[in-house]
């Protein structure tokens, strides 16, 4: 296999040609379905609203009357939110509120702050007014937001809290979504220990694997911890076998690099195929995918930042897809202007860790993090998003970049 590093475009472009997504559907209630990706077309059985309703508090009238000489009407009903109405006496008005289901034979509200009420008997405070109010004034038609048939929602939506809204708005309490993607995670590397123990010489905490179980869950994902796995080649095997058996993808972190202990992408290469290994950009060059049986492998570098920033770049957009998730799934990008100087380019196209802020005439700038170092697990933690530096190029302050911001929708 070639071992020249491809473009980051090319890299996420394989991955997603070669995803496809969870078919199995589940049914699930509209309070467990936050975040679940729609799997079925969610089709309105009722008009909204309901029936024609006031959409304020006042008097429902017939709008014929308000040029018929009328000044004044009897107030033949009162009708609240929830209750039924009667059908209007003629040349009468109802006392009506917000919400109310307007009485047959009434098309207009007249707000009560026009209106005065004596001996059971409303007058407009201004009777010069009558001719103003417009025919259908105040009133919320029946199925002018949503007609019964309409499709509401399209098969791949992830579920935001206002689309359950809309669901439970047309009355449908339970949908069918996607099955969670499940993703496993192994942290490679001898080096590593679970925060809470106390360190020996030459250890690390592993913080890759919390990193991980932290953006999966971000992203809905059932998470299948399977732990640290040594710098062996037997280990790593048994491991990204058991792995791939039980999950929808695997990520590993770390041992990917080409040194004597880094055993995934032999191990990977072993157990299936290596299909893409090395991607021109900084941090994350040694990236590897492949296959085991049908399961994808995505192999990211030990480094908490490469880790972070290939996520960002290639697991998310690949389980975004996994999980049926139709639309645009390559992050965001935001154009704004350099409020730092880039003097030593990279012959990689370059992530950097950076903050993007507006200034008051409303330009947004963006400052990058002073260390470069892909271990510097603090620049995650300062930035909230990367600018994209393109191989071999300089910057000075205020030069158009691109930004990617870490929370981004879908
Ligand atoms: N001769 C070369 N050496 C290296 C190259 C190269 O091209 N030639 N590439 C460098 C780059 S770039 C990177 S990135 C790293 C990638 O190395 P690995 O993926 O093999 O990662 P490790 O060596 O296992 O770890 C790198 C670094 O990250 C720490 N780490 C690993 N796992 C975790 C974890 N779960 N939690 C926290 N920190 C973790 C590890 O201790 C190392 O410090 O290779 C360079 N070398
Ligand atoms: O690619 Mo490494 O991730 O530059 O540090």
């Amino acid at each position: 296999m070639d071992d020249r590093p491809i473009p980051v475009a090319q890299a996420c472009g394989y991955l997603l040609e070669q995803a496809h997504s969870v078919n199995e559907t589940e049914l699930v209630t509209l309070n467990k379905a936050l975040g679940r990706v729609l799997a079925v077309p969610i089709i309105s059985p009722i008009d909204l609203p309901v029936w024609d309703q006031s959409a304020m508090d006042g008097y429902a009238i017939n709008s014929a009357d308000l040029t018929a000489n009328q000044t004044d009407w009897s107030i033949s009903q009162r009708i609240a939110a929830g209750q039924a109405s009667a059908p209007l006496l003629p040349h009468t008005t109802a006392r009506i509120f917000t919400g109310a289901p307007l009485p047959i034979g009434a098309n207009t509200v007249i707000v009560q702050e026009a209106c005065q009420v004596n001996d059971n008997r409303m007058q407009l405070i201004d009777s010069t007014m009558s001719a103003a109010i417009k025919p259908g004034a105040n009133v919320r038609r029946r199925g002018e937001d949503v007609a019964n048939g309409q499709t509401l929602i399209t098969p791949g939506t992830r579920l935001q809290p206002q689309h359950l809204a809309l669901i439970a708005a047309v009355g449908i309490d339970a949908i069918s979504v996607y099955r969670r993607v499940r993703v496993a995670i192994i942290a490679s590397g001898d080096e590593l220990v679970p925060p809470g123990q106390s360190l020996n010489a030459g250890q690390i905490y592993n913080s890759n694997s919390t990193l991980l179980t932290g953006l999966l869950t971000q992203l809905e994902c059932d998470v299948l911890e399977c732990g640290q796995v040594n710098d062996n080649r037997a280990a790593t095997e048994l491991l990204l076998t058991q792995a791939a058996a039980n999950a929808d993808l695997v990520i590993v972190s770390g041992g990917v690099s080409v040194g004597d202990e880094d055993h995934v992408r032999p191990a990977i290469a072993q157990l299936g195929t290596v299909e893409l290994t090395q991607v021109a950009m900084r941090p994350g060059k040694p990236l590897v995918f492949g296959h085991i049986g049908t399961t994808p492998i995505l192999a990211t570098p030990g480094n908490p930042v490469s880790l972070f920033v290939t996520f960002h770049l290639f697991a998310r957009p690949l389980i975004l897809v996994m999980q049926g998730i139709l639309g645009i799934v390559t992050p965001p990008t935001i154009p704004a202007r350099a409020a730092f100087n880039w003097s030593k380019p990279d012959k990689r196209c370059e992530y950097h860790r950076a903050r993007l802020e507006w200034t008051d005439a409303g330009q947004a700038m963006v400052q990058v993090f002073p260390s470069r170092s892909s271990a510097a697990i603090t620049s995650l933690t300062w930035a909230n998003g990367l600018v994209m530096i393109p191989p071999h190029t300089t910057l000075i302050e205020g030069d158009a970049v691109t930004f990617l911001p870490f929370y981004s929708p879908l």
